[in-house]
């Protein structure tokens, strides 16, 4: 999405709230000096901000360090002049001081934990916010569809929904945006797109990461909060979503809607529709862990799952009947990121072919971006005889980093791919029963040990 808008040429300041903390250093710097790499006219100030006393130079170092892999004329002038401010973003206060000194229009980025978001939204009632401030919350976005609710009411009260930007960077995935040119720009896909032609539909994001020091984030929110409620249902709603008549943000964002408000667990049962897990010991990532209940932070009472996975049916005329099956996990191996589309079989073969003639599979795969299509061909001498092949296609590095697609978004004003207020609630109302189910324990969680694929009793995925 690095095409030009009407507000390209409109200097924006970035306000970006928890500075000092792991997203902002990982992922939203080294994204925000690819963007202007790519977009060196982009208009735009930054500011940290953060608890801590931090000095300009020393932001500028963190800054620069950031950009040290896409350095470019635009990334070093914006490094040379940022600015870090002290502040607490939950302190009216602060807020006003610090949204005084913005140039143009300003966007208040929270990457900050979510309940501190909430309380920084709540501190903005007491500020006269300048006109077109753009506001920026990190998923999770809220902790239930009516605390959801509730958060959407807090800033809507605040700036019009295209002024709100609920960031969830696997919309700005270029896998998932290779997986919609496939789907809508090819005529051999598109037809085949339903549950006439295709059997089962697996969302995975099996990661070897562990825990990674983010207790303080991580337990107690464990992976449906943390990867399904929010990234997987996302795509999950892209995979079965109507096509939209055009890729605009009202087109887009109606479809996806539509689509979630589809989607219900399997049988309606959360028991059975979902499993959990959590790690013990082991090796994962090129890394030695202890039992997760044993890593700096955790509290073993929380009973955080660190494996989560559930099936959903997507109740349309296109997808009624094919179960849809979301997983995602921390210290697994191996890694495997990948939407798995498997057909059904043909309903004749002739009987001369010899040899096992498999499903046709579609697999989009996360990372280095990837497609391939599994085919049964001819093999050998004999005239039947049938091998199955991979079509693959390698789509290389994306060109732009997830982060760098959002705040592209954002810094543009362009919200096509970030979530829609009822978008947001509404995978709440997908996943909250689950989560109900699993605090009142009706779902046992199983163990697995770090750097295995899972629990080995868990059932196979149709892959
Ligand atoms: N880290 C990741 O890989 C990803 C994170 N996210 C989301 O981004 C958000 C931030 O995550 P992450 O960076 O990992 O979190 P961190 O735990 O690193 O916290 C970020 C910053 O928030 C500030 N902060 C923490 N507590 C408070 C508080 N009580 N009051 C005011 N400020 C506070 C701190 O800054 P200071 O002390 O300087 O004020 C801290 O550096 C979360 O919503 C998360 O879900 C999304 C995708 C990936
Ligand atoms: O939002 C999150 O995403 C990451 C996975 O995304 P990636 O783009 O870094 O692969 C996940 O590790 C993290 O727990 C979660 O908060």
């Amino acid at each position: 999405m690095t095409g030009t808008s009407n507000s390209d040429s409109q200097l924006t300041t970035l306000i970006i709230f928890g500075a000092t903390g792991d997203l902002t250093k990982r992922l939203l710097l080294p994204a925000l000096g690819q963007l202007l790499g790519l977009e060196p006219d982009l208009d735009v100030r930054l500011v940290g901000v953060g608890r801590h006393d931090l000095t300009d130079d020393q932001w500028r170092d963190k800054v620069r360090e950031a950009f040290a892999d896409e350095q470019s004329d635009a990334a070093d002038r914006l490094a040379n002049e940022t600015v870090y401010r002290q502040g607490d973003p939950t302190v009216s206060d602060d807020l006003r001081r610090i949204l005084g000194e913005a140039q143009g229009r300003p966007v208040l980025y929270f990457a900050v934990p979510p309940s501190v978001t909430r309380k920084a939204c709540e501190a903005l009632r007491d500020v006269d916010l300048p006109p077109g401030t753009t506001l920026a919350p990190e998923k999770p976005f809220g902790s239930d569809e009516e605390s959801a609710r509730e958060l959407n009411k807090l800033l809507l009260d605040l700036v019009p929904e295209n002024q709100i930007y609920r960031v969830d960077h696997f919309l700005g995935q270029s896998v998932l945006l290779d997986l919609l040119g496939v789907r809508l720009a090819n005529r051999v896909f598109e037809p085949v797109w339903s549950g006439t032609h295709i059997e089962s539909v697996v969302i995975r994001y099996d990661e070897s990461l562990g825990l990674e020091g983010r207790a303080g984030y991580y337990d107690g929110v464990g992976a449906m909060q943390d990867m399904m409620q929010s990234h997987l249902l996302q795509l999950l709603a892209v995979v079965a979503m109507e096509p939209p008549a055009t890729l605009g943000e009202r087109d887009l964002r109606d479809a996806i809607g539509a689509a979630l408000r589809s989607v219900h667990l399997w049988d309606d049962d959360p028991v059975t529709a979902s499993r959990r897990a959590r790690y013990t010991a082991g090796e994962a990532g090129g890394k030695s862990l202890p039992d997760y209940v044993d890593e700096d932070g955790v509290d073993p009472a929380n009973n955080t799952e660190t494996l989560a996975e559930a099936t959903f049916e997507v109740r349309t005329m296109r997808w009624q009947g094919v179960p849809f099956t979301l997983r995602s996990g921390k210290a697994l191996e191996p890694e495997a990121k990948e939407i798995v589309m498997t057909f059904r079989p043909l309903r004749h073969i002739p009987e001369q072919f010899e040899g096992e003639v498999e499903r046709n599979v579609l697999r989009f795969t996360f990372g280095h971006d990837a497609m391939s299509v599994k085919l049964n061909v001819h093999r050998g001498s004999h005239p039947f005889s049938l091998k199955t092949v991979d079509l693959d296609a390698d789509f290389g590095n994306a060109s732009m980093r997830a982060y760098a697609e959002v705040l592209s978004g954002i810094i543009k004003g362009d919200s096509t791919l970030a979530v829609r207020g009822d978008a947001a609630e509404e995978c709440w109302r997908i996943v909250d029963p689950i989560v109900d189910a699993w605090r009142a324990d009706k779902v046992p969680i199983d163990e697995y040990p770090a750097g295995s694929s899972g629990p080995a009793d868990w059932p196979e995925l149709p892959l």
